[in-house]
């Protein structure tokens, strides 16, 4: 391998998403004059735009599909390669590509995110919606579509029920309230309703969701992985019309039919399968000795460092393994991936230079700030009272239509908070979890609507 070089970078780093992205405009940035090297598969970059910071841990941003050129342009020692990485043979430090070069680097970042965790595989019955090939495909199918089964409770069937028109909606979901990996059943509760209104902007004419709350026989159907391109994110549903063919088919006349184990079964047009993903770690395992976690992320510790000498691991792709702190935990999202790119991309720097780094603050406070059924959402620390025992208290105010509030209290303290709707609460509690106050002497007047929480601890 060592003589089929082709050229040594400082740094290399595989993967244009958001995580891949980031780490290299970290490192262009801290060390300017370094050789950078970004190899992906897909033919765009994912870049960040109208970067904001709402508080001390909370940010929203867009993301844009860029050409390279614009990043080649802004850093004149990056060189963008667009093949995939094939093989990567830690020992002698370098990566070949699927079009047969080989690189060699000082330091490595791999940033390959994940793919869609389907179902079955290879069922053309059977969609996972990942990157923008994906959703085309998957607005293709659904313009001819009279039903769909979405199977599935996380972040893409949540935003799946809601927007998907025209269409009959068959939600096969194996919990008995909606939304578990964001919510617990009081905040579904709040949120059903807006299922079944009309939309803001548009009436749903022909939706008819329909609820189960049992899992898909595993024995169901299955689609290869389509995912070459990075994960889509916010918003990804706007601008592509999510409409389906309106009339109902007659009975016996589906192309494909699902059982569940609650022994009920549906036929329908296809299956979605927003199940989960898996890390992408196929082409970097072979030959190499990575550990790998329990969810088949590469692990990776408090400096983002793989078990294999130099080579780092960021966003979706890797599990975060390091002592975390009791207000954090992991979730593959897109905030997480631009933290986790940009902190790998100051180790990575910090190396180099010999330079002491100290994680970062971000990784303090899980903090995450979406949308859902047109409601903004705020989540902070263990907003689902996760790995917290039995002695932990709740906390709720809800105003139908408008507002739902939870607080989760451990010894007293707050370690987590779901907001939906405009609460205007996100930085005062955000604080209140930061700093560890008791907060056992103001009891249930913590969610006393009448009294201005923002001055009481001011
Ligand atoms: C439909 C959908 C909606 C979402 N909505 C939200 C949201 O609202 N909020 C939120 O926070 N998160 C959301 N997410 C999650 C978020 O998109 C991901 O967590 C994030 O994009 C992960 O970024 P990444 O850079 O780690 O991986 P990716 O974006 O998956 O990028 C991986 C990159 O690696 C490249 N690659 C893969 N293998 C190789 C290889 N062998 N060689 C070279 N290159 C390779 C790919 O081409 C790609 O460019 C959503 C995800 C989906 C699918
Ligand atoms: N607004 C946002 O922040 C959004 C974020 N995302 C992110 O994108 C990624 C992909 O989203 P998504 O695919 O929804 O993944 P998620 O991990 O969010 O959710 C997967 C869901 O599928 C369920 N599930 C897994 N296997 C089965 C099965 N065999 N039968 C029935 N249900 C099953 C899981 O249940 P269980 O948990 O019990 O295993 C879980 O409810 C995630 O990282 C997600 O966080 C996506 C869209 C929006």
């Amino acid at each position: 391998m060592e003589n089929k070089k082709e050229k040594t970078f400082q740094f290399v780093v595989v993967g244009g998403g958001i995580a891949g992205v980031t780490c290299v405009e970290q490192l262009s940035s801290q060390i300017p004059s370094a050789d950078v090297a970004l190899i992906t598969a897909g033919p765009h970059i994912k870049a960040v735009t109208n970067y904001k910071q709402v508080s001390r841990t909370l940010e929203e941003f867009d993301v844009e599909e860029q050409p390279s050129s614009v990043l080649e342009e802004k850093f004149p020692n990056l060189t963008i390669i667009h093949s995939a990485v094939k093989s990567l043979h830690t020992k002698s430090h370098c990566v070949e590509t699927a079009d047969g070069r080989v690189f060699g680097y000082k330091k490595l970042c791999i940033c390959s995110g994940a793919r869609p965790k389907l179902l079955t595989q290879d069922n053309p019955y059977v969609l996972g919606i990942r990157d923008t090939d994906s959703a085309q495909e998957f607005q293709k199918r659904l313009s001819k579509a009279k039903r769909i089964v979405i199977v599935g409770n996380g972040g893409i069937a949540l935003e799946l029920v809601y927007e998907v028109e025209g269409c009959e909606v068959i939600w096969a979901v194996k919990d008995k309230a909606i939304g578990n990996t964001f919510f617990d059943a009081g905040a579904a509760q709040f949120l059903i309703p807006s299922l079944e209104a009309d939309k803001p902007q548009a009436a749903a004419p022909c939706k008819r969701p329909r609820f189960t709350t049992e899992e898909a026989a595993p024995g169901a159907y299955g689609h290869g992985p389509t995912d070459s391109g990075s994960a889509l994110g916010p918003d990804w549903h706007e601008g592509i019309a999510l409409r389906g063919a309106e009339q109902v088919r007659s009975l016996g006349d589906w192309p494909v039919y699902v059982r569940l184990t609650n022994a009920q079964t549906f036929g329908c047009d296809f299956v979605v399968s927003a199940t989960g993903v898996v890390p992408n770690t196929e082409p970097f395992l072979q030959g190499n000795t990575f550990v790998v976690a329990d969810d088949g992320g590469l692990q990776v510790d408090d400096h983002m460092m793989t078990s294999e000498a130099d080579v780092y691991a960021a966003g979706d792709v890797c599990t975060a393994c390091w002592e975390q702190s009791p207000l954090w935990q992991q979730m593959r999202l897109w905030t997480q991936a631009r933290q986790m790119g940009w902190y790998a991309g100051r180790c990575m720097a910090a190396h180099i230079l010999s330079e002491p780094v100290e994680l970062d603050f971000c990784f303090e406070l899980f903090s995450h700030i979406t949308k859902f059924f047109n409601y903004k959402v705020v989540l902070l620390g263990k907003f689902n009272s996760q790995g917290l025992g039995p002695d932990h208290e709740l906390l709720v105010r809800c105003t139908k239509g408008q507002e739902y509030v939870k607080v989760v209290l451990s010894g007293g303290r707050m370690v987590g908070a779901v907001l939906i709707g405009e609460t205007d609460l996100e930085e005062t509690f955000e604080n209140l979890i930061l700093n560890q106050m008791d907060l056992t002497p103001y009891g249930e007047e913590l969610l006393n609507p009448d009294i201005d929480i923002e001055d009481y601890f001011d």
